[in-house]
């Protein structure tokens, strides 16, 4: 493939040696913290009906660094090695990034997801379940899967109870696998954790009045206009917090059935409802309407973010010119090819890179991989202690003051957290930081144009540092 053309790995590989001479590292080290240390490819048959399928399927561990390794497991169509080894690589310094200490890993099985029964999908989770745990590429101290396009909590509780069938006895036995149902040992918010990460990262690059002004846009993310491509888990939970928290406007959406777009707005909440009803965005009342086959068109729409939340390589040198946002905010994995990136950056777009916004879903699965560890909902030991705490302070305040604090502020300010509450906490802690952290490089590094290269040099030189510190074994 010509450098014009870049596949997604061909990508994550350029923006890796882009960033790699930034560093100062010697060209070895750098070497070891780029390559995939470990990728397996399996086939394995399934009866569907009366016919039996062989499914293709891998399971990539990019970086050994730390340990566990993490990654979601995507079902598509579209899965191949090359794709699994990207996604994989970008989870080694997407963990960096947010201080999550894991090595990258991913997972994808060859199917489309929306082809088969329930029924279907199990077996071939747990089949492949069963193929990671005979390779010893799961566990809680080895590998942990997670949702990624095409999975969610069903098939990462189907892949717990596989792994506790064959691993009855380890203890730990629930942090095999992260995303699953909160009934099943699952963490509260893990579901919206993407989508919230996502709008904690706009909002917070919003913030920035010098940002904003270079690209004659107002501070703030209230009334900003928003397009979002793909209404999955981090698409809908995207739009859902960002209009309902950020005051965001919705102008357009885009599905695989096509695309609309009302600079009107377009209320979330009734749309995903209308989806729901009548099985597509197309026709929503109000909305403009485009067809399957130009439904890409949702890229070149007029707003001020454009949240790409489907697949990769969506943005390309075919259509990067025609891109009229002022921000791109990656919520799904390498939408922009590096070669089209250059075109957005020449033309002034600010880029809110992948393994920085869409890193709130490894940090919530971080948070629920502790929480099985620890055998323990967040919260329960201090909540109630907590409340005690602050309405004996309450107390003090009104004998102090004479005044009487009503009930309601009573019971705002004395509350106890709930694990919810600290998850998003800690999640929006987590955006908040390494935000700044990455702005911190792209502005005071010269020759550092952009927040995808700070990214990298960031997360380069956090795993470098645990290379210098351990050495290299024998
Ligand atoms: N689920 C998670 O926690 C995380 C997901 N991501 C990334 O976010 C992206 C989306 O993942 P999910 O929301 O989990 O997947 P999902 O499977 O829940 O949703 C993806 C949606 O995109 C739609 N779609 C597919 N092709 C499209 C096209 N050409 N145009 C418009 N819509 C299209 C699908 O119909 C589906 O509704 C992926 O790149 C994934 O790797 C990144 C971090 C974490
Ligand atoms: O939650 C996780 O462990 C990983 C999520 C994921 O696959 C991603 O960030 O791309």
């Amino acid at each position: 493939m010509s450098k014009q053309q870049r596949s997604f790995y061909q990508s994550v590989s350029d923006y890796f040696d882009r960033a790699a001479p930034h560093t100062g590292l010697h060209p070895g080290l750098l070497e070891q913290i780029k390559v995939c240390n470990s990728v397996i490819q399996v086939h394995f048959p399934v009866k569907i009906g009366k016919e039996v399928k062989v499914i293709e399927a891998y399971r990539v561990q990019h970086s050994h660094h730390r340990s566990p390794t993490k990654g979601g497991i995507r079902f598509s169509n579209h899965v191949n090695q090359e794709e699994v080894m990207a996604l994989a690589t970008l989870m080694t310094f997407k963990c960096a990034i947010v201080d999550v200490p894991f090595g990258g890993a991913k997972g994808g099985v060859k199917i489309n997801p929306w082809e088969y029964t329930a029924g279907q999908l199990e077996k071939i989770t747990r089949r492949y379940t069963t193929e990671l745990i005979q390779r010893n590429f799961i566990g809680p101290a080895i590998d942990v899967p997670a949702p990624d396009y095409g999975t969610g909590s069903r098939e990462m509780a189907w892949i717990y109870d596989t792994y506790r069938t064959f691993k009855g006895e380890e203890l730990n036995a629930a942090a095999c696998v992260t995303g699953k149902p909160v009934n099943q040992n699952g963490v509260r918010g893990r579901t919206e954790a993407t989508g919230r990460g996502v709008y904690y990262g706009i909002r917070e690059a919003c913030s920035n009045a010098d940002d904003m002004k270079k690209l004659g846009l107002e501070p703030g993310i209230e009334g900003k206009t928003m397009v979002v491509q793909g209404l999955g888990n981090v698409g809908s939970y995207t739009s859902i917090i960002s209009q309902d928290e950020g005051g965001v406007k919705i102008i357009g959406v885009s599905e695989v059935e096509g695309a609309i777009y009302d600079p009107k707005g377009i209320d979330i909440h009734k749309l995903l409802q209308f989806r729901k009803e009548t099985g597509s965005i197309l026709n929503y009342p109000g909305a403009e309407s485009y067809s399957k086959e130009s439904r890409k068109s949702v890229m070149e729409f007029e707003c001020d973010i454009l949240v790409p939340a489907a697949l990769e390589n969506q943005i390309t040198l075919d259509n990067a010119h025609r891109v009229k946002a002022k921000i791109i905010a990656e919520a799904a994995n390498g939408p922009i090819t590096s070669a089209a990136e250059k075109v957005l950056l020449d033309a002034g777009k600010l880029i809110l890179p992948d393994l920085f916004l869409n890193a709130g879903g490894v940090t919530v699965s971080y948070f629920e991989w502790l929480k099985n560890l620890s055998h323990i909902r967040f919260g329960r030991m201090d909540k109630r202690f907590n409340q005690r705490t602050y309405d004996s302070i309450l107390d003090v305040v009104e004998q102090n003051t004479g005044k009487d604090i009503n009930e309601r502020d009573r019971q705002f300010i004395a509350r106890g957290a709930d694990e919810i509450d600290l998850v998003r906490s800690g999640l929006e802690e987590t955006m908040i930081h390494a935000y700044n952290e990455i702005r911190d490089i792209w502005k005071r590094k010269k020759k550092v144009d952009d927040l995808r290269t700070a990214a990298f040099i960031s997360a380069i030189n956090k795993i470098s540092s645990d290379y210098m510190a351990l050495g290299i074994f024998p």
